[in-house]
């Protein structure tokens, strides 16, 4: 797959703002024209979804609780009506892994938010790909934007991890995002292609790998992007790898979105075409909000 991989940031390179204050919908709307023009459109009716691709949500509980607010939520989790067509999947801290997996309905799936990068062994500190099998996870999180930019995980390494918990075969949640200083730049695209392309280099396939778009400046703050903002994103991300890895590995991943997702915004969010669904931090602590966003794919079929 390396071979196919080429940098796309080239076109791009022009998308300086000229103020900080120019929306970067209006920035950018031409190029995106572009894009509309070349990915391929998928199908809409009333009563379909414009995406084929199943809903999915996932709660990355990051480094939050304790055995008795975690009970709590399991609990909440477990009474929660979900609707069936969606994927869902929590990431405990590792600790609770355990007490979740034994407590949570098997509706819900279980992620970590790390994995050690090859086989486990004398790596003081670290958690095995193998030993998250061995107690039921289905997924990992890497490339979150706390480990890039607080424990300091390059492109290369997370590539390198998501390779290597896809050849053990768990699913792997691929983030990636910019910075407000790179949004700003005008750099968008060009960090999050480059990010996208440190999982291609590594990657044999893309059947396990869900992306999630996750802009660093809507991370925790309340400030979540607006719909066509995100939007604009998952779009440029679905034509890079359209240009870059197949047409078919493009419609058939699923992208979603991260930062500031909450009970409120997720409807206008969900309705978007090229948002399958959102990582949610702070809100998935709450079982009933929680429920609320997986519950979104409504908005979806109604929009289509
Ligand atoms: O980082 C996130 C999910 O991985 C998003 O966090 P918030 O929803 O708290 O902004």
């Amino acid at each position: 797959m390396a071979s196919m991989v080429s940098t796309n940031c080239a076109q791009f390179s022009g998308l300086r703002r000229s103020s900080p204050t120019q929306s970067f919908s209006q920035h950018v709307n031409s190029h995106l024209r572009l894009f509309s023009s070349r990915r391929p459109r998928r199908g809409s009716s009333v009563v379909a979804m414009a995406s084929s691709n199943k809903f999915f949500v996932g709660g990355n509980w990051k480094c939050n609780g304790t055995k008795e607010s975690i009970t709590k939520l399991v609990s909440d989790l477990n009474d929660a009506k979900l609707e069936a067509d969606v994927d869902v999947v929590v990431a405990p801290p590792f600790v609770y892994i355990d007490q979740v997996k034994n407590s949570l309905t098997d509706r819900i799936e279980i992620a970590a938010q790390n994995s050690w990068v090859g086989k486990g062994g004398a790596f003081t500190g670290e958690i095995s790909v193998e030993q998250l099998k061995d107690i039921g996870c289905k997924w990992v999180v890497l490339g979150h934007s706390e480990r890039r930019h607080v424990i300091g995980e390059d492109d290369q390494f997370i590539g390198k991890k998501a390779a290597y918990a896809l050849s053990e075969g768990l699913g792997v949640i691929a983030c990636i995002g910019e910075q407000l200083q790179e949004r700003e730049a005008g750099k968008t695209f060009d960090v999050c292609f480059q990010q996208l392309k440190a999982y291609a280099d590594a990657i044999p396939s893309w059947d396990n790998v869900v992306i999630a778009y996750e802009p660093v400046w809507a991370i925790g703050t309340g400030k979540v992007a607006t719909p066509e903002q995100a939007q604009e994103v998952h779009a440029a991300l679905r034509d890079w790898l359209k240009n870059n890895v197949s047409a078919d590995v493009a419609t058939k991943t699923r992208i979603i979105y991260g930062g500031s997702v909450n009970g409120s915004n997720c409807a206008e969010l969900a309705k978007q075409e090229d948002i399958d669904g959102f990582l949610v931090g702070g809100a998935s602590l709450k079982g009933p909000e929680f429920a609320t966003i997986v519950n979104s794919v409504t908005s979806k079929k109604v929009a289509a």
